[in-house]
């Protein structure tokens, strides 16, 4: 495959034509009479009309059919993706999974949306106010069938690179890459063997970059190392039929229709799926003594209603320097009002060297106390602090949220990665108190 081009900013007013037609774009307008090409204009709409300059979003897709051109959705089975947040009994537990596990294409053919598992969430797409958090496991690419999502959706292959055509064009994700594909997006995905990532799903709210504050007018994830597709269009009839899947208010719908649905020649608007590769994040952290939260680390936010609260942030671990004076270095012991999901792209976790593992997960829930395992605690507690690379070939995320999650039955049982001992990391931990202590004189 020839290498695939990209336009790069984060939420331009982007405008992309297939080579292969050129002045397929209208010029001044949106709605001529008669489209260049005899091609049907088409806007997405990725937020209301009304909505103010910095947050109003939509495309125009000038294509060789309209979407509407398709016979009417009809229920199709979930697999093990749901919406229900009430299958088991709550779970305020700290919880590990082993790696998922993925299916051998020799025993069973399972492309990227049969191979999607939710693993936990809150809220609903009704209200357009929740998230949910999948994993996919798969091992064939989608053959004249692609999905649409209902919520903005961002994925984080962990093995295997990811081919997604989009109606904006074509994106290669490779894990250490994210990839965002908004609300309303049609999308297939091909694979190239067995392949393993997470998608955190949010219903209502775009992803945006943090804002900086006294960090200034660069750093985190810079704009520019957003890549966006260009205009790539088939045009292509499938008399056997080409099934469009529909997530619609938590289930799986599915339509036909007669041709390859990513036929768009030319488009233009600032409502984009895009990509990002986690190499490209300006760490910014602590250069003289205790630990920074977290925060520090965001490169995606989506943002709830009220000030300074996400519905849901997508933060990672990236490489870094470790130089903190007199400081205990690792993630502090805490408990916290809001939900960590962790994933492990590769490598290890500071916290934890041993258990977590890439392709697995933890869940510490809203105020579930957790923190760095025994070994962890006396290595770092003793440790001689000079400047160190901290968490070198490794890349491990964070999805954190507001919402208190619920875990799905397939997360609890039926996917059985469940690992049932993660509680006892914490046990050997002792008492190191000593009431006859003694500031030292200096
Ligand atoms: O729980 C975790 O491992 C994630 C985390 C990391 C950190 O550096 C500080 C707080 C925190 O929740
Ligand atoms: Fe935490």
């Amino acid at each position: 495959m020839s290498e695939l081009k990209y336009l790069s900013g984060f939420g331009n007013e982007f405008s992309s034509e297939d080579p292969r037609c050129p002045g397929s774009l209208p010029e001044g307008q949106n709605n001529p009479q008669v489209c260049p090409y005899g091609l049907y204009a088409e806007q997405l709409s990725g937020s209301a009309f009304t909505c103010p300059r910095p947050t109003n979003k939509r495309s125009w897709l000038y294509r060789i059919l309209p979407s509407v051109r398709h016979k009417p959705y009809t229920a199709m089975h979930c697999g093990n993706l749901t919406e229900n947040w009430d299958e088991v009994e709550p779970d305020p537990n700290q919880l590990r999974w082993m790696p998922f596990t993925i299916p051998k294409s020799s025993e069973k053919k399972v492309d990227f949306v049969t191979g999607l598992h939710t693993l936990c969430g809150a809220g609903d797409t009704k209200s357009r106010n929740g998230i949910g958090i999948h994993m996919f496991t798969c091992n064939t690419s989608m053959v004249d069938r692609c999905v649409v999502l209902p919520p903005f959706s961002l994925s984080v292959p962990q093995q295997g690179e990811i081919l997604i055509t989009t109606e904006f064009g074509k994106m290669m994700v490779e894990p250490n890459e994210i990839c965002v594909i908004q609300q309303g997006m049609r999308f297939s995905v091909n694979v190239f063997g067995e392949t393993r990532g997470y998608v955190l799903e949010v219903y209502g709210a775009h992803f945006e970059l943090p804002d900086l504050g006294p960090i200034g007018a660069n750093g985190l994830a810079n704009p520019r190392d957003f890549l966006t597709p260009v205009a790539w269009y088939e045009d292509r009839e499938v008399a056997t039929g080409y099934t469009v899947i529909n997530k619609y208010q938590g289930k799986l719908f599915s339509s036909q229709q007669v041709f390859s649905p990513f036929n768009v020649v030319a488009w233009h608007g600032n409502y984009t799926p895009y990509k990002y590769n986690l190499d490209n994040f300006m760490v910014i952290n602590c250069v003289a003594f205790d630990h920074a939260d977290p925060s520090i680390f965001t490169v995606l936010t989506a943002k709830s209603s009220r000030p300074g609260v996400a519905m849901a942030d997508f933060v990672i671990f990236p490489p870094r320097w470790g130089v903190a004076d007199h400081t205990f270095r690792p993630p502090y012991y805490h408990r916290n009002c809001m939900s960590e999901f962790m994933g492990l792209i590769k490598g290890h976790y500071e916290a934890k060297e041993e258990g977590f593992q890439p392709g697995g997960g933890t869940l510490h829930s809203t105020m579930t106390p957790h923190g760095p395992d025994r070994d962890c605690f006396e290595k770092s507690s003793t440790a001689l602090l000079k400047p160190e690379r901290v968490a070198d070939g490794t890349m491990a995320f964070m999805f954190e949220s507001s919402f208190s999650m619920a875990v799905t039955k397939w997360g609890l049982e039926t996917c059985q990665r469940l690992d049932k001992s993660y509680y006892q990391c914490w046990e050997p931990l002792r008492k190191h108190f000593d009431p006859n202590w003694r500031p030292s004189k200096q």
